[in-house]
């Protein structure tokens, strides 16, 4: 508030604005007054400018109006949604009394407090996607994190205990995949390379908390907030209960009630799955696009053709971590074998699961008591087709089907109660009656009759009331503010009855009550009033009800995402003709016509040129692939990184036979996007990624080296390149390929024992390049890059140029002249054509035929050509 605002001045609702506004300084502060929620000062003229609002004044005991802007009650999620969303922590101050019964000003208090990881209103969420909250603790023996979707309920617990100078990243790895939308740290949080992470990634909301070295105290926040079960799980992870307590503290900041949702901690064994680094999962396009960072042309594009949300957020969460147990990987393959196995079956568990919404998020809401009645004919809806769903699945001849029927919670008893007591089209809000159905409750029929027969009797007043006067337009109106009249229009005044009262005076009308319509109106509007209250508290109870359920209801959600997911992945097989894999735990990747799952989609059926992969043997765990640019070795590369995935998150896989030994950890050194804003060249980043990937692979392990060494001079890449393939054959034993332009490098497969070459067909036609796109064994003879160039469109003075100095380059006396030299002359060469190009042009010209504007324009490109030499 600025200065010119004295708070002793100000009125009692602007001091007790500005009074709440000082807890809550780092929010904007929406108080409701009436029927809207308004700002005032400093947070008026933001919100004003953030929601392109007008910004108006409110009389506030100044000469000057406080600076004040408002939205209407009914739409504050949307205006909430639009500032939480540009970066603003939001307060919203209720009024906690009914301004009715309130003696002076009307009490108020915070109710909720929004921040991006708190964020609840289904609308605004991407529902594909969870919303997290996370919370990280680090001390001397390590770093756990606990996050939490407020808006489904998932709580995950996870510790990363590892040498302190590689904790940093390993965390950095955890925090892509969990992709939060705010972060809770302790305020003596300081891992450098997490804070500087952080800081190039200003979109996530940070927010410090005090820190405690109360360690009882964590323990019992978590034993009140979670109960004894989940603390028993933890007892033994102090990393994660201090994480946890911390993440549960800035929850129920601002929720005073339990979340009953929020009721189970799952505790996540982060080398239990397969490790895949935040570089890889981006370069192998996974879940983001590199060149448009969304979804599009993505391998989770593919995946995710789940029919509920619930079943597209956990083929998100399969793909953010494969598996790396056979038996595990091998239960998901064999239910999804079963569907696809069983069309009739796969689809008729589509078309039940289309009708089923969002059961998580809809529990939720019933969780933090927002929702409305329109969420429960939802959830209804969502429920009516599960005993259908049971049935069909405990139909099936495949045993495991069968048990995904048998476990499915039995949940009829909660679509019967909301559909025995909801309207099936309620109106959305619950405080106004409407919503309830006839039958459910003899209270509430009883009242409804009573206000049923008042209404009778004021339709059969209006008419008594018509013939007593004879006025025949008389009418009995109602209106918000005046409750009940009799209308009669100017020109009638004088019929009217000696016992009316005159009540309002309009242009036209005139408007009176009498005592009889006062008593029919009382009993109207004390029996809505009645009605509209029992009907809230039958809500709520039905509310309650339903809670009492959360837990089969949450197992049912889980069971459904599970049943859905794996059902789209048998769709998916049949749509794309994908084979399942066989797992094993040998080291080797054997592919018969392995596809990339994404590129093939967006090329015509059967253009898509399919390869065969065999690596992992003692003679073949390094590939080094030769071939001209654009031949595909990326995509053959990539294709194995992926398929080797797909089979690890149990799904079938692009090829018509698979043979997939378990990778532990993928890794890729793939291009070189500049990372100046990390303070980090290319070359060093591709050497810093190099070289972790040597300290971190083991034999488990599948790597691909896209063109390293291309990042320096051509001498020092080949050496480095040379040396690592040296390297990773006699020292390591993890599985390589390794995409090349020094050709020199085929030379080892003469030298190391487990070395092999690969290369990719091209036929050369009239001077033309035809790609074959398919992997041979062998090395390619040359790059062919000026003829790719051409492609391009590149001039065809730079081309031919180009050829004339690989021809001088390739000769071996050019090493024994100066190389200056010769480049100076084949410059000196395009000047002379240059020169010879603007005297041809310039005998063209015939200044006598030309007018003084083409003179001009002739004179302009001639000016143009001379300054090109
Ligand atoms: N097997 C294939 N079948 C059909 N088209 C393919 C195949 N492989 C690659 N392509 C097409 O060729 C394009 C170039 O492939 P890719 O980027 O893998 O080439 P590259 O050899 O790695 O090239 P460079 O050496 O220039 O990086 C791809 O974008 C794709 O459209």
């Amino acid at each position: 508030m600025t200065s010119k605002f004295k708070y002793e001045k100000l009125t009692p609702m602007l001091r007790h604005y500005v009074d709440v506004k000082n807890d809550f300084k780092d929010a904007l502060l929406l108080y409701r007054v009436g029927d809207f929620y308004e700002t005032f000062f400093d947070d008026a003229i933001i919100t004003a400018k953030v929601l392109s609002l007008t910004l108006t004044g409110k009389e506030c005991g100044h000469v000057d109006r406080a600076p004040m802007c408002g939205v209407p009650h009914h739409v504050i999620d949307t205006y909430v949604n639009r500032l939480v969303k540009k970066g603003y922590k939001v307060a919203l101050c209720d009024q906690i009394e009914d301004p009715k019964e309130a003696k002076g000003l009307v009490k108020r208090a915070i109710t909720r407090v929004i921040t991006p990881g708190t964020l609840t209103d289904i609308e605004s969420l991407e529902n594909k996607e969870n919303n997290y909250l996370l919370s990280i603790f680090e001390n001397e023996f390590g770093l756990a994190m606990a996050y939490c979707d407020i808006s489904t309920g998932k709580l995950v617990g996870l510790e990363i205990k590892t040498l302190s100078q590689s904790i940093g990243k390993k965390a950095i790895d955890q925090i892509e995949k969990i992709n939060p939308s705010e972060i809770v740290l302790t305020s003596n949080f300081n891992n450098y390379d997490i804070k500087k992470y952080l800081n190039l990634n200003n979109q996530i909301f940070i927010n410090y908390i005090d820190f405690t070295t109360d360690y009882e105290n964590r323990v019992r926040t978590i034993s009140e907030y979670l109960g004894k079960d989940n603390l028993e799980k933890i007892m033994d992870k102090r990393l994660i209960i201090v994480a946890l307590a911390n993440l549960l503290d800035y929850i129920y900041k601002y929720y005073e009630e339990k979340l009953d949702h929020i009721n189970n901690i799952e505790v996540l064994k982060i080398n239990e799955f397969m490790e895949v680094e935040a570089n890889t999962r981006k370069n192998l396009e996974l879940t983001r696009n590199l060149s448009t960072n969304t979804k599009e042309n993505t391998l989770i594009s593919i995946l995710d053709k789940a029919d509920t949300v619930m079943g597209s957020r956990m083929i998100h969460d399969w793909l953010e971590r494969p598996l790396i147990d056979k038996g595990k990987i091998n239960r998901r393959l064999d239910l999804v074998d079963g569907f696809y196995n069983d069309n009739i079956l796969s689809r008729n568990v589509s078309n039940l699961l289309d009708n089923v919404y969002d059961l998580e998020r809809i529990l939720a809401k019933i969780s933090y008591k927002r929702a409305n009645a329109r969420d429960l004919i939802s959830l209804k809806n969502s429920l009516r087709d599960i005993p259908k769903l049971k049935e069909i699945l405990t139909d099936s001849t495949n045993k495991l089907i069968k048990n995904l029927g048998y476990n499915l919670p039995d949940i009829y008893d909660v679509y019967k109660l909301i559909d025995e007591s909801i309207v099936d089209e309620p109106p959305i809000n619950i405080t106004e009656g409407g919503l309830i159905k006839l039958n459910y409750d003899e209270g509430l029929d009883k009242l409804k009759e009573m206000a049923d027969s008042a209404e009778d009797r004021l339709v059969n007043y209006e008419n008594e009331q018509r013939n007593l006067t004879g006025i025949k337009n008389l009418k009995v109106i109602y209106n918000k503010n005046n409750g009940y009249s009799i209308e009669v229009t100017k020109t009638n005044t004088n019929k009217v009855d000696s016992s009316y009262i005159r009540k309002q005076t309009l242009k036209n009308q005139e408007r009176y009550t009498t005592e009889e319509l006062e008593n029919i109106s009382s009993m109207i509007l004390n029996g809505k009033e009645k009605i509209n209250q029992l009907e809230y508290d039958i809500f709520n109870k039905i509310i309650e009800a339903i809670l009492d359920s959360t837990l089969r209801l949450q197992s049912l959600s889980k069971m459904i995402a599970n049943i859905d997911s794996l059902n789209a992945f048998a769709k998916i097989a049949h749509k794309h003709s994908y084979c399942r894999p066989e797992i094993t735990e040998a080291n080797e990747i054997i592919i018969k016509d392995g596809r990339h799952p994404v590129i093939e989609i967006n090329l015509d059926e059967n253009e898509f040129i399919a390869n065969d992969t065999d690596i992992g043997q003692d003679d073949n765990l390094i590939q080094i692939i030769t071939g001209p640019n654009m031949a595909g070795k990326s995509t053959y590369m990539r294709q194995m990184a992926l398929i080797i995935i797909m089979a690890q998150i149990g799904s079938f896989v692009p090829a018509s036979r698979a043979k997939i030994g378990i990778c532990d950890k993928i890794f890729t050194r793939i291009g070189a996007s500049d990372n100046i804003s990390k303070g980090e060249s290319t070359f060093m980043l591709e050497m810093n990624e190099v070289s972790n990937i040597i300290k971190n692979s083991t034999e488990k392990s599948f790597v691909i080296l896209d063109e390293v060494g291309r990042g320096t001079c051509s001498d020092d890449g080949l050496s480095i390149a040379m040396a690592l393939v040296e390297y990773l054959s006699k020292h390591k034993k993890m599985k390589t390929v390794f995409a090349t332009h020094f050709h020199e490098l085929t030379v080892l497969e003469n030298e190391l024992n487990n070395v092999r070459n690969l290369k990719i067909e091209i036929l050369e036609e009239n001077n033309n390049l035809v790609f074959l796109r398919k992997i041979k064994k062998g090395k390619s003879d040359r790059s062919y890059g000026i003829e790719v160039a051409k492609l391009s469109g590149l001039p065809d003075e730079i081309l031919d140029n180009a050829k004339n100095i690989m021809e001088k380059l390739s000769n071996e006396d050019f090493f024994n002249v100066n190389k200056s030299e010769e480049i100076k002359n084949s410059l000196e060469d395009i000047k002379d054509k240059k020169i010879k190009e603007l005297r041809n042009l310039t005998e063209k010209i015939n200044i006598n035929e030309l007018t003084p504007l083409e003179a001009m324009n002739q004179l302009n490109i001639l000016i143009e050509r001379i300054g090109e030499i």
